[in-house]
């Protein structure tokens, strides 16, 4: 690896970009509809909010000037200054035979210790702060990388990151010196919502709350969860079906958040948000917990921490309120737990589940750990946050990558009839279901959420000749290492035959040593992997068989932008269809009673082909969260005033806007 020079990264000045909404609720509630100038291929970013306060250079613009300079060799200029600043002199020198020769060689030797110096010191960009904020902060770092190479620094004024892209390198901070480094950065930043939560807590406590969390995912929690996956996945339908008889295009990003909104709220705390079909106070402030989490990670001052910032700054006002209504429902339902453990008469176990509230919740309280409310709030905010973004950008960017690959749509759909047919799948079908697993694979690798890994080193250490001091913080980049070239062969290319023969092991980091670290690696790896890639199996699974996606080019082109997660910048519009099944045998298609209906009882797959779902209400589409500011102009009111239809189990009514009214019990065939 060559050796480099610090530089100076510049910027200039250029028009400001108009500000993008992130927060999938606010986008579909059309609380602002405003849409981004400048827009980018997948290998680009577009501009979060923070880029507004300290950077006034566009994205494109922005990229232009990385590339330039890379492209003029000013970050390759490698080895020791002062040895290429005397070579011309050395050589002068060594023409003269009787007193030029002599010094010429002390230079020599001068020269070679200077380089082997020099070959110590970490390779190092310093850079102007505005080239890399409000980008996705893992397109410049990739671009660094392939001149750079696997280890480098990035320094902004006083402020310095080590940049990791070798796959050795993070199996030593996460696996074998894992016990050198903390969450630093990261536990700073996600304080105020997870306190001391899994992901940021550090030493004893996460030794202790990793031991009490980890056994609540067990074998049987997992398998009953599927079923609820396929409940959810279906009740959402309702939702799908609006957009196909509409023919508006749908933003599959919204929808994906909610689904994973529902999906986890059921199986961490047995919270039904029922986002797929409203919205309501609750989930308005999970989200804007969950956008200041991400806003806090991507903004470069911690300007919430000055004294009355929480008060005079309306952005952090909000957050306070939003934050006191997710602690007080967290609150309320760790009550109705306590209340519901105090009466029940179930023998805990290690595979304790109650039909009744098979929740992670429900495991923690009957197992007797003695916490206190706070960190089990803390506890549950953690999963609530950590399962539902990630699943949900796992499945956006599936479906935006099948969206250009027929072929493997096809293949999944074959896949799916075979296995499943008609059903929803049970844990056992993930077996069989192998190929549409790979799929998800390969788009995890394209793309990783989260893409960058904190670290904060506790102690000095190595990385071969480079020396990392106690306090260093450390971005190991997963999208680096997910798109090296060293690694990867056609590395941006989506080949989920890429990792080998389907009857061959799932990959994970072990399988590719580090290479691929979807859910990150030594004991700090993801706790909800199987969960989350169940989760998304059941999901992809289940519409990519009953529906076509089709991206709606009428909507500017689907760009990266990024807090915590890969987000798109405007969301992923697709038109949805119902997928021709005429010529699929009547057998695949059979409707039959899952045998997975375990824990959450009913099961609405039979009512998948619920005339419902095509009614006038339901085809008036304005009962969908996700159609209010859809291009097609809902009918007008007079038509739908008095429709209503009910969706799962909340009956929404229909006005071209978001009406819904409280959640009714609805039969199976609801939908
Ligand atoms: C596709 C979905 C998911 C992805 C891609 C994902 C990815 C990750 C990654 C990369 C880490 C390691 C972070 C680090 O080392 O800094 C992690 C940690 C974690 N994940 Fe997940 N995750 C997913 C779903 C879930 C779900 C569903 C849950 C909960 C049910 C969950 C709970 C956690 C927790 C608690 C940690 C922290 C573990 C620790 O520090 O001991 N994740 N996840």
């Amino acid at each position: 690896m060559q050796q480099h020079q610090s530089r100076t990264l510049g910027g200039r000045p250029q028009q400001q970009p108009q500000r993008l909404p992130r927060c999938p609720v606010l986008r579909s509630a059309g609380i602002s509809r405003s849409r981004p100038i400048v827009h980018a291929e997948p290998t680009e970013g577009n501009q979060p909010d923070s880029g507004k306060l300290f950077g006034l250079i566009p994205l494109r613009a922005r990229g232009e000037n990385l590339d330039a300079r890379i492209e003029s060799g000013e970050f390759t200029d490698a080895g020791s200054t002062k040895e290429k600043l005397t070579r011309p002199l050395r050589q002068a020198l060594a023409k003269e035979p009787i007193v030029g020769r002599p010094v010429a060689r002390f230079l020599a030797d001068l020269g070679r210790r200077w380089r082997s110096e020099a070959a110590k010191r970490m390779p190092e960009a310093r850079g102007d702060i505005r080239e890399i904020v409000g980008q996705p902060v893992f397109v410049p770092l990739y671009k660094l990388f392939l001149v750079y190479g696997k280890i480098f620094r990035l320094s902004f004024g006083p402020k310095s990151f080590v940049i990791i892209s070798d796959p050795a390198y993070a199996k030593q901070i996460l696996l074998t010196n894992a016990d050198k480094y903390s969450k630093g950065l990261l536990s700073e930043i996600l304080d105020f919502v997870m306190g001391t939560g899994l992901i940021p807590a550090d030493g004893e406590v996460w030794k202790a709350r990793r031991r009490a969390v980890v056994p609540a995912l067990h074998r049987k929690y997992v398998a009953s969860m599927v079923g609820m996956f396929g409940d959810c996945t279906v009740h959402g339908t309702a939702t799908l079906d609006c957009a196909v008889a509409s023919g508006q295009s749908i933003d599959m990003e919204n929808y994906f958040s909610r689904l994973a909104l529902d999906i986890i709220g059921k199986a961490v705390f047995n919270y039904d948000f029922d986002s797929l079909t409203h919205d309501d106070p609750v989930i308005q402030a999970v989200y804007t917990v969950l956008r200041e989490a991400e806003h806090r990670s991507t903004a470069p001052l911690a300007y919430w921490n000055l004294p009355g910032a929480t008060i005079v700054v309306p952005r952090q006002r909000r957050c306070q309120e939003a934050l006191r209504i997710v602690n007080d429902t967290l609150d309320g339902l760790i009550d109705k737990c306590k209340k519901l453990v105090e009466e029940e008469d179930m023998e805990f176990n290690e595979e304790f589940l109650s039909d009744q509230d098979p929740s992670i919740l429900h495991f923690l309280l009957a197992s007797g750990d003695e916490i206190s409310s706070k960190q089990l709030r803390d506890d549950l905010m953690t999963m609530l946050i950590a399962g539902h973004e990630t699943t949900a950008a796992v499945l956006t960017w599936t479906l935006y990558t099948l969206a250009s690959h027929p072929e493997a749509t096809e293949a999944i759909r074959r896949e799916v009839d075979e296995v499943l047919g008609d059903r929803a799948p049970n844990v056992e079908d993930f077996k069989s279901l192998r190929f549409t697993t790979r799929v998800i694979n390969e788009a995890m690798r394209l793309y990783p959420q989260p893409p960058v890994l904190i670290r904060r080193a506790l102690q000095e250490d190595k990385f071969d000749q480079y020396v990392v001091p106690a306090g260093s913080d450390l971005f190991i980049s997963v999208w680096n290492l997910h798109r090296s070239p060293e690694l990867w062969d056609e590395p941006d290319k989506f080949k989920p035959e890429r990792f080998g023969p389907l009857d061959g092991p799932i990959p994970n980091e072990v399988t590719e040593n580090f290479g691929y670290l979807p859910f990150g690696g030594g004991r700090r790896k993801c706790i909800g992997d199987q969960f989350a890639l169940f989760e998304a199996l059941v999901a992809l699974a289940m519409l990519v068989r009953r529906y076509d996606f089709v991206l709606d080019t009428s909507k500017p082109p689907v760009g990266m932008t990024t807090g915590a997660t890969i987000h798109t910048t405007g969301g992923l519009y697709m038109h949805v269809k119902k997928r021709d099944m005429s010529g699929l045998a009547a057998a695949v298609r059979r409707q039959e009673t899952p045998a997975y209906a375990f824990a959450y009882g009913t099961s609405t797959v039979a009512a998948m082909a619920s005339p419902a779902s095509s009614s006038p209400a339901a085809v008036a589409g304005g009962g969908c969260p996700f159609h209010t500011g859809a291009a097609v102009p809902p009918p007008p009111p007079a038509a739908v005033a008095a429709a209503s239809v009910t969706v799962g189990g909340a009956t929404a009514t229909l006005g071209g806007g978001v009406s819904i009214g409280p959640s009714a019990p609805a039969g199976p065939a609801g939908l």
